[in-house]
């Protein structure tokens, strides 16, 4: 496991991300089918906007907590570093857990429904958030350059 966590120096970020392992498996929710919602039917991750003054690790284990009901420890989470984009920056973590935490899943009000996916399914579907899809392939191409 690469534990490579940056440090968040207090800077502003729009929200957080957290693809979380539990066993060999993502935890991937897909998005409501609602006209006008972004990325509608496609695969996501836990994770969401900032609320007041929290961190971007905070901001993405709290979410996760209401999106899966799932209390990720902070030393469940190995990744983790920040994405600029031109307006906005934004947070994304990798974290593990053992495959039994998918029974303590209370799935929230935000989605459809949640599953389990290899991170092969998650990096090809075509109905995947692209830019998820794409820091996931990062942390997955620094995890195997170290095997
Ligand atoms: N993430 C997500 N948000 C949804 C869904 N359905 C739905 O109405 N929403 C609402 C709540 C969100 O605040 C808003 C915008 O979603 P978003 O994906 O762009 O933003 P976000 O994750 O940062 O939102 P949040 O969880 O912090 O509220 O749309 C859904 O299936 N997934």
């Amino acid at each position: 496991m690469q534990f490579d966590i940056e440090k968040y120096e207090g800077t502003a970020f729009k929200g957080a991300k957290l693809a979380l392992y539990l066993g060999d498996y993502l935890a991937a929710i897909l998005r409501d089918d609602k006209p006008g919602l972004i990325f509608a039917d496609h695969w996501d991750l836990p994770g969401g906007g900032r609320e007041g003054s929290e961190t971007p690790l905070d901001c993405a284990l709290r979410e996760c907590r209401e999106e899966l009901g799932l209390s990720v420890p902070q030393e469940a989470v190995c990744w983790g570093r920040e994405f600029r984009q031109e307006d906005h920056a934004s947070w994304f973590y990798v974290a593990q857990l053992p495959i039994e935490a998918q029974n303590d899943v209370v799935f929230g009000d935000e989605g459809q429904f949640w599953q389990l996916m290899t991170e092969d399914a998650f990096l090809k579907h075509p109905k995947a958030v692209p830019s998820f899809q794409e820091r996931l392939a990062l942390w997955i191409a620094g995890r195997d350059a170290r095997k």
